[in-house]
């Protein structure tokens, strides 16, 4: 039986240690927090439960290593445009054309139809060739894909201007560009392959885990441990031990050396290249960075019809948004004045007390430490001052919520990035782009799975990542 060591115990990590157990390895996790599930975390205050991260389930088919009860969500999501359009997605695409035509005329809808046929040509030659395959550069110069796909994915086209090519209603150009943030990306920047996403979220529908999606993680470990997996909190991983190009262990905090020739890494790509190979080691393929996200968790008293399960309300000026949090070579990046923002609210009595309602809202935000003191998420104040000043601008928006919070707790790039080890906050490690580093390591017996490497960040793309790994290390 041959042993192997994955390092963090997220989505990425514990599904690849259910695959390997279940394919006769001796599988040890060692996770340096004292918690599961990574990024999916859990908070819980006064009878109040919220997800910290994700809150959307996607492509529910491909979460094969966790048994899940699932409830499909309709709408979606509901957007709320800065002309007090509202428009509710549906997974029935002739209903969400009749929506789209009630909200916004029938030119609208008819042109989301014609893009609506290119993003399934897109998501297909994607599902075919990219997304459960690994992808290097040499196997894009090699073309050895079917040329048809590439010609569907078109490399080098941006998200921005396939939506402009199919849409001519900002307001649904606007909905498009939104979906490069799924990947922490700007849609001027990131590649028109995205558009795979909406096509995935609404085809096969967006999905709630009643009680809450933090249930992914602990549906993963009782797997885990009915698979044999041993896993250990509270343990880091401080060194990946190599000699002659080979894994030969890694080094927990206490010192202690764990032999093995086969390390599945859950670490960011980012951190295991510059601080955990022995020396460090450039990242070839590395995307740009994703955004980080500010979260506020609040507890609210009453019931809010006006909100769907997730809403999400949009700025004035989109772009002014993305050029403030990515910055430039001339401005640094900053927290954004009038950002969009996304609200979940989900009808789960799980997660609440009666009469009242659990909220998670998440807004775009800078890198912890990505810019000078504006992006220094540890600053005193800063965080209740842009808290207090997203609460304004939904108020602004027509939802305020201010006098019916019965607490509010706020998360910031840099708690995420001291809660899960993420560069600067990132939530989904690498922002959209076609070559995120590799899943196979620099060293023989190194692999990578989890949101910064191929073939992305997301619940279901960390969960590919780590299939493709478990199954390239193939059976004991
Ligand atoms: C606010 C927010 C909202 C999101 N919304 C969605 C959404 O709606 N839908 C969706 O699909 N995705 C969403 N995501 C993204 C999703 O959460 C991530 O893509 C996914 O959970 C990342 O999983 P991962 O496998 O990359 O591991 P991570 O979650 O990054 O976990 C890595 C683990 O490794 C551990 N670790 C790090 N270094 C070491 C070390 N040296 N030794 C041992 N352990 C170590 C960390 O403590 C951590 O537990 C969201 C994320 C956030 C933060």
């Amino acid at each position: 039986m041959s042993r192997v060591v994955v390092v963090g115990a997220g989505v990425g990590g514990l599904t690849a240690a259910v695959r390997l157990a279940r394919a006769g390895h001796a599988v040890t996790v060692f996770e340096r927090s004292d918690h599961l599930g990574g990024k999916l975390g859990v908070y819980e205050r006064d009878g109040f439960r919220f997800d910290t991260g994700p809150s959307l389930l996607t492509l529910p088919q491909v979460f094969t290593e966790a048994a899940l009860d699932l409830e499909p969500l309709d709408p979606v999501l509901r957007h709320v445009f800065p002309d007090g359009t509202v428009l509710d997605s549906s997974p029935v695409h002739a209903e969400f054309l009749e929506r789209i035509a009630a909200a916004m005329g029938d030119e609208a809808a008819h042109d989301w139809d014609r893009f609506w046929h290119r993003a399934r040509r897109i998501w297909t030659a994607s599902w075919r060739s990219v997304l459960r395959k690994p992808v290097t550069p040499a196997s894009l110069a090699a073309l050895s894909w079917r040329v048809g796909d590439l010609a569907a994915i078109a490399p080098g086209r941006t998200l921005r201007s396939l939506g402009r090519h199919y849409l001519r209603d900002p307001r649904l150009r606007m909905m498009l560009d939104r979906y490069a943030t799924y990947t922490g990306a700007d849609p001027r920047r990131a590649p028109a392959a995205l558009a795979a996403v909406p096509y995935a979220e609404l085809a096969f529908g967006g999905w709630y885990v009643p009680g809450g999606l933090g249930t992914l993680a602990t549906v993963l470990a009782s797997a885990c441990a009915s698979a044999g997996v041993r896993i250990e909190l509270n343990t880091p991983v401080e060194h990946i031990e190599t000699a002659a190009g080979r894994v030969t262990g890694v080094r927990l905090g206490d010192g202690s050396l764990v032999r093995t020739e086969t390390v599945v890494s859950n670490v960011d790509a980012l951190t295991v290249y510059r601080d955990l190979l022995p020396e460090p080691r450039r990242l070839t393929g590395l995307a740009d960075r994703s955004l980080a996200g500010f979260v506020l968790l609040m507890g609210v008293r009453g019931e809010t019809p006006s909100l769907a399960h997730h809403t999400v309300f949009f700025p004035s000026y989109y772009d002014s948004e993305f050029d403030t949090v990515f910055g430039s070579a001339t401005r640094r990046a900053r927290p954004a004045a009038d950002p969009t923002v996304f609200v979940t609210r989900a009808a789960d009595p799980r997660v609440h007390p009666s009469g009242c309602e659990a909220w998670f809202v998440l807004v775009n935000a800078p890198r912890h430490g990505t810019g000078w003191r504006e992006t220094d998420w540890r600053r005193a104040g800063l965080a209740d001052a842009y808290g207090d000043h997203v609460l304004g601008v939904l108020a602004r928006r027509g939802l305020d919520v201010r006098d019916r919070l019965v607490f509010r707790e706020t998360r910031t790039p840099a708690d995420l990035a001291a809660a899960t080890g993420a560069p600067g906050g990132a939530i989904y490690g690498t922002a959209g782009g076609l070559m995120r580093p590799v899943n196979r390591g620099a060293v023989e017996g190194l692999h990578l799975v989890g949101g910064s490497v191929h073939p992305g960040g997301g619940l279901p793309m960390v969960t590919l990542s780590a299939q493709m790994v478990a199954d390239r290390i193939g059976p004991a």
